[in-house]
């Protein structure tokens, strides 16, 4: 087996579904362990992945171990796996808080590691993920990492003070990026769409926004001024948006989530 996780949860499932679209990997070389038996069925069913109940077998069978359970569980997996790692193996670790050194103490022995922080866009090709690598991570199996991880969207290596701002900017940001959309669907659908459509129409527009900031290199605050025309229709939302405090509540929001991943 070349890939394995331990968790095969939402973010697992994201992680799966983009590498075995892309067939970086096959859903042959891959398996997946949970103590939740539907959980590990549901994966099975899905992406056609070996699945099992036992944590050890994925750590015996598998190249390259994704940690994927919550961060609370870290702890305890660890513990149960560490006495199996082998020299050869490569953890990625996907948790929000837990800095490498957090995790070699946990290991207690010379693990190869690379800290990670993806987020569930994986699942259709354009996830962002951040890596840190150890220091007994060789280059080359740094770029293999990286080949796996681009193969579900771009990769940055990061030096790891940046991990806890990375979890607000990219790892949770989709969850208010979907909170943006089906707002902006309600009132579409108060002004007479369907909701189907409403959703498509709102979820274009963020698609191409995005695409706008990243493919023309320009400031984002010029590509909201090329929206707003005189006397237009968009300076009146952008007025509201400002009295009713939209950045300050994107920028606190985000700020919170920072802090939260600090002390996980
Ligand atoms: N959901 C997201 O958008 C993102 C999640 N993450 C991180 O990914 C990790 C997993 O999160 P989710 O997939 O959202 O959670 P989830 O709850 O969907 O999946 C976790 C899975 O781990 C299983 N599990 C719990 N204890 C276990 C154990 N001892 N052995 C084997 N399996 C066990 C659970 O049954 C569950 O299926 C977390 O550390 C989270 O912070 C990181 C980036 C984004
Ligand atoms: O909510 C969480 O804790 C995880 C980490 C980043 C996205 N989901």
């Amino acid at each position: 087996m070349k890939l394995g996780f331990i968790g095969t949860g939402n973010m697992a499932s994201a992680i799966m579904g983009g590498i075995i679209k892309k067939q970086i990997i096959s859903a042959d070389e891959m398996i997946g362990a949970d103590l939740f038996a539907p959980g590990r069925e549901k994966v099975k069913s899905q992406f056609k992945i070996h699945v099992t109940d036992s944590n050890k077998e994925v750590v015996e069978k598998a190249e390259v171990i994704v940690l994927s359970v919550k961060p609370q569980f870290y702890e305890d997996v660890i513990h149960e796996i560490r006495d199996d790692i082998r020299d050869n193996q490569i953890v990625i670790t996907i948790a929000p808080g837990k800095t490498l050194a957090w995790l070699a103490e946990q290991f207690g022995k010379n693990v190869k590691i690379v800290r990670t922080m993806p987020n569930t866009p994986a699942m259709v090709g354009e996830g962002m993920t951040a890596a840190c690598p150890n220091e007994y991570m060789t280059e080359e199996e740094t770029a293999y990492v990286c080949t796996l991880l681009e193969s579900f969207g771009r990769v940055e290596i990061v030096p790891e003070r940046l991990m806890d701002t990375v979890v607000s900017v990219s790892g949770s940001s989709p969850a208010y990026v979907f909170m943006m959309i089906e707002a902006m669907a309600d009132a579409a659908v108060s002004g007479g769409m369907p909701r189907p459509k409403a959703y498509q129409f709102a979820a274009q527009a963020v698609l191409g926004s995005a695409k706008m900031v990243l493919e023309t290199g320009k400031h984002p605050g010029e590509l909201k001024d090329m929206v707003c025309s005189p006397a237009g229709t968009t300076i009146e939302a952008v007025r509201v948006l400002e009295e009713l405090g939209f950045r300050s509540a994107v920028f606190e929001a985000m700020k919170v989530c920072e802090e939260m991943s600090k002390g996980m």
